[in-house]
């Protein structure tokens, strides 16, 4: 997928305020593969909504997103399931790892049936540059918050989709972590030709050429 657009969306189950304002809502934008942007948007505004509707996890909202030609709404659950495994990506606030499988178990599901061996040195080599490379063995329901949203940007880097979308996930990261998962996600995905969509509270306290949007 080359192309990601929205297409005067608007939430069905609620009005955003300022929504007249919104550079998002109600207007016509194409995330074109390979370009970085920043969603800069305040909490309760709609930032998970806006993320779950791109990766076609609902359809309540007005107006249409599509993937490429294809309008989102009109595919069927299997064209979306496929889509998830190489189009779009989103790592969830709520990280969502399966908490009774271990960190690298969790990671390489995202291999799917693709060669796992194959993953295991870049795993370990992300999971070094993160500082969870002891926690690959351990489950993931024995890690902490910050643990698990570093193995989860691991998780998404792994085998990159066309798009890889993240809410708020450096929440609970300190500085140094957040800068360094910051730059770990660039390379990968200058390097795959990815395009990377953060959805964020506020701006990035330290340089970045991303396009900042407001939702
Ligand atoms: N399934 C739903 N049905 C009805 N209202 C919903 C539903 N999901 C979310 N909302 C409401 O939509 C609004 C936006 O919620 P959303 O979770 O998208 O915001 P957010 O910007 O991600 O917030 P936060 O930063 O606090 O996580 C909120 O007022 C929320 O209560």
């Amino acid at each position: 997928m080359t192309n990601l657009t929205l297409e005067n969306i608007s939430p069905k189950y609620f009005t955003p305020r300022n929504i007249e304002q919104s550079e998002i809502w109600n207007k016509n934008i194409s995330f074109l593969k390979g370009k970085k942007f920043l969603i800069v948007a305040p909490s309760g505004s709609g930032k998970s909504t806006l993320a779950t509707a791109i990766l076609g996890a609902h359809f309540q909202y007005e107006g249409n997103i599509k993937y490429d030609q294809q309008t989102v709404k009109n595919l069927h659950l299997e064209e979306i399931v496929k889509n998830r495994k190489d189009g779009v990506s989103l790592l969830f606030q709520d990280v969502r790892l399966i908490k009774n499988l271990t960190i690298s178990e969790n990671i390489l599901l995202r291999v799917f049936n693709k060669d796992r061996k194959q993953f295991i040195p870049k795993m370990k080599e992300y999971a070094l540059r993160l500082g969870i490379e002891n926690l690959l063995n351990k489950k993931a329901e024995n890690c902490s918050y910050g643990e698990r949203q570093r193995s989860a940007i691991v998780r998404s880097l792994i085998n990159p989709t066309d798009f890889l979308i993240y809410d708020e996930c450096f929440s609970h990261l300190d500085m140094n972590n957040k800068q360094i998962a910051f730059s770990l996600i660039n390379e990968v995905s200058e390097e795959s030709g990815s395009s990377v969509i953060f959805f964020e509270l506020n701006e990035f306290p330290f340089a970045h050429d991303y396009q900042i949007l407001h939702l």
